[in-house]
């Protein structure tokens, strides 16, 4: 098989390449890639953004959030996983069996004296443990099919950068289907190191080294940067294509309660209600008006609720306990 070669490891790039890759290749013949991302969380097409990333987690520590054009779950990406892409010429969509491309990539680990397993969900397993997810999309007579592959990712950060308790995310996204995840390298010949690991797929896959690189042209290239700048770097494709979700929430505090509820549509608050048991100086209605339109996000809210603290609209509920009812605050330091 011929292969792409992906310029660079920011996740805008490189799924915005994805997409335009699968609407303007048209190969004759299957094509593939194999690449990384710096740290970021990649979410599928139809997921609300919002109840899939930590945002606070996400924010201290420089993770980069893309929505991607398949299906499916949200993933975390780090230099210690690979990820792969296959294009494909199909008849039609219909035809189309996942398992035909979770195999080749089983064998590929097998040249390696890496044995998998393929899950009735069409992960990649070792020893019960995921270490591969796959995705696809159609469109137009070609298949885009990717999957990752982790070879040694962190896997604390990403629990930490996935978790969300989502049962307050009321909605109709796709929803991630967690799972037990594992390391390739735990399983590997000891002397394997990722570099070697990815020369040996991509030795595998080329037919032993000799099938060629496709080389993309300058014209080509830039127009993958254009769509990364005009669409997959930009916050109202990321997480304002999320379907429209209602958040609910109740907290408890020394204070009194609050239930919030928020109304939230192309990741930008419609509607926003506050009941329970406070006792504000003034009514919170009258900077009700002020939310709406806002994108869902602490810092927009937390501006409204600096500008117009004066007016203790919650009582004795301060704005970090107020703030803790839209968002969850990260309890990790920042050092990692
Ligand atoms: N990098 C990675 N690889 C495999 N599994 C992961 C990864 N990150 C998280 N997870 C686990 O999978 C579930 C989500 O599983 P779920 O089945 O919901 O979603 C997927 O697998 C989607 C795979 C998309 C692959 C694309 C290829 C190129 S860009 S992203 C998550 O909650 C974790 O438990």
């Amino acid at each position: 098989m011929q292969f792409i070669n992906y310029f660079n490891q920011d996740a805008y790039t490189n799924i915005a390449m994805d997409a335009w890759l699968l609407k303007n290749l048209h190969p004759d013949k299957p094509i593939f890639s194999l690449w990384q991302n710096k740290r970021a969380v990649i979410v599928g097409e139809n997921q609300n953004t919002f109840s899939e990333v930590n945002a606070d987690y996400i924010d201290a520590h420089d993770i980069q959030v893309v929505r991607r054009v398949s299906g499916g779950g949200a993933v975390y990406h780090d230099l210690g996983n690979i990820c792969f892409t296959f294009f494909v010429p199909v008849a039609s969509s219909a035809r189309v069996d996942f398992r035909q491309f979770v195999k080749p990539m089983a064998d590929a680990l097998e040249s390696v004296g890496i044995h998998v397993d393929i899950s009735g969900r069409n992960d990649l397993e070792i020893d019960g443990k995921k270490i591969s997810g796959n995705a696809q999309r159609y469109a137009g007579g070609y298949l885009m099919h990717h999957g990752t592959l982790l070879w040694n990712t962190n896997v604390d950060a990403m629990v930490r950068s996935l978790n969300v308790a989502d049962e307050k995310f009321i909605s109709k996204a796709a929803k991630s289907v967690r799972s037990r995840v594992g390391n390739i390298k735990d399983y590997a010949p000891k002397e394997l190191t990722i570099e070697k690991f990815i020369a040996q797929l991509q030795y595998y896959l080329t037919n032993e080294g000799e099938d060629e690189e496709y080389k993309l042209s300058e014209t080509q290239k830039n127009d993958i940067l254009k769509l990364r700048d005009e669409q997959f770097s930009q916050w109202s494709w990321n997480y304002g294509k999320s379907p429209k979700f209602m958040y609910n929430n109740h907290a408890k505090f020394d204070g009194g309660s609050i239930d919030t509820q928020i109304d939230v549509e192309d990741g930008k608050i419609t509607d926003i209600n506050f009941t329970g048991d406070f006792l504000g100086v003034r009514d919170w209605r009258e900077m009700k008006a002020q939310f709406i339109g806002l994108p869902f996000t602490r810092q927009a809210v937390s501006q409204v609720l600096e500008k117009n603290k004066d007016g203790q609209y919650f009582g004795s509920i301060t704005i970090d306990e107020l703030l803790g009812t839209f968002f969850q605050k990260d309890e990790v330091s920042n050092n990692d």
